[in-house]
């Protein structure tokens, strides 16, 4: 495979904050590949950097074979890029949206309109943009960056707001986009939406990039962490965290949000014996290790998006 994009030690400064501080990275032509991280994280410095719209302080962008910055016309055909939908012109409808946008790029509105049903959104086409949904308006910038048929798209946090319908309708959409051969690079602060569409994902904190891989190679690296909950009040965190001691299972994460008491551990056998024990399995749940388990241990704390 040949790389789409290589980024090699970026950094961006904004006053006292370090947003990207030394990031490298390489997304292969075809690859899904996701930016991982809480609020603030520098996903989208790192992005609009990749994308040729922000000037790097240090490091140096190679995308699809060219330095996108200073700006590269020669890219702008080749890449779609997703802007929020705040910035749709307003009192027009979607398919005017489209139309305007896929004009600038030389497109004519009969493939405009065909992106417009390619995104579901061909029963919509007269309604205006500013009383579309919250996922309407998501499919319309999609479709609006996909227009031009380029073949690397940029999404920046594409579901955020979406209640989880719309989201996983979201998530089918853009599978399409990327089995179709094009690469896709998307930033999210969702671990599940990273783990279940990302090839690999690079996971970022504090403007680095902490671990890179796929999801489920970067589940298996932090051994098997089994996370066992049960309902909040049957223990309290510290007779439950002496127990399992006890009983001589490690505890990596011990927690009682009021709803459940959560362990983390890779001896799950005595943690559920101490629970049949003292008559505490009501709201049982088992589950093996999650991307949020890989940034707990990476960062030692829990993940907030
Ligand atoms: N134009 C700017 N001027 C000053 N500070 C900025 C600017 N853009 C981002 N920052 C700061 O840089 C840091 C990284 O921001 P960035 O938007 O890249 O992160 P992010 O991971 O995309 O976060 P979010 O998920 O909230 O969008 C944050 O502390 C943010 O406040």
């Amino acid at each position: 495979m040949t790389a789409a994009i290589t980024a090699d030690v970026i950094r961006k400064r904004y006053g006292d904050v370090q947003a990207v501080d030394g990031v490298s990275l390489t997304v292969e032509t075809g690859e899904f590949y996701g930016i991982l991280g809480p609020n603030g994280a520098g996903k989208t410095t790192t992005l609009e950097i990749l994308e040729g719209i922000r000037e790097p302080d240090e490091g140096r962008v190679e995308l699809l074979g060219m330095a996108p910055w200073p700006r590269n016309t020669k890219l702008l055909p080749r890449i779609g890029v997703q802007f929020q939908a705040s910035a749709f012109f307003v009192k027009l409808t979607a398919r005017e949206t489209i139309r305007t946008f896929a004009s600038f790029y030389g497109v004519g509105p009969k493939r405009a309109d065909a992106m417009l049903e390619r995104v579901g959104l061909a029963d919509s086409a007269s309604v205006l943009t500013d009383q579309m949904s919250g996922g309407q308006a998501q499919r319309l910038s999609i479709a609006c960056a996909l227009a031009h048929d380029p073949e690397l798209v940029f999404l920046d946090e594409p579901t955020t707001g979406l209640d989880p319908q719309a989201r996983r309708n979201l998530w089918d959409l853009l599978r399409d986009i990327n089995s179709e051969g094009r690469t896709v690079v998307l930033t999210t602060h969702y671990l599940d939406e990273a783990e279940v569409l990302c090839d690999r994902v690079s996971v970022m904190d504090h403007g680095k990039v902490l671990r890179t891989g796929a999801p489920a190679a970067l589940v298996r690296e932090i051994d098997d962490t089994v996370r066992v909950s049960v309902e909040s009040g049957l223990l309290t965190a510290d007779s439950a965290r002496a127990l399992f001691t006890a009983a001589g299972a490690e505890i990596t994460n011990l927690e009682d949000d009021g709803v459940s008491l959560a362990v983390s551990t890779r001896a799950p056998a005595p943690v559920l014996s101490v629970l049949a024990e003292q008559g505490a399995l009501r709201g049982l749940e088992v589950r093996g290790a999650t991307l949020e388990d890989v940034f707990l241990q990476l960062t030692g704390r829990e993940y907030r998006a």
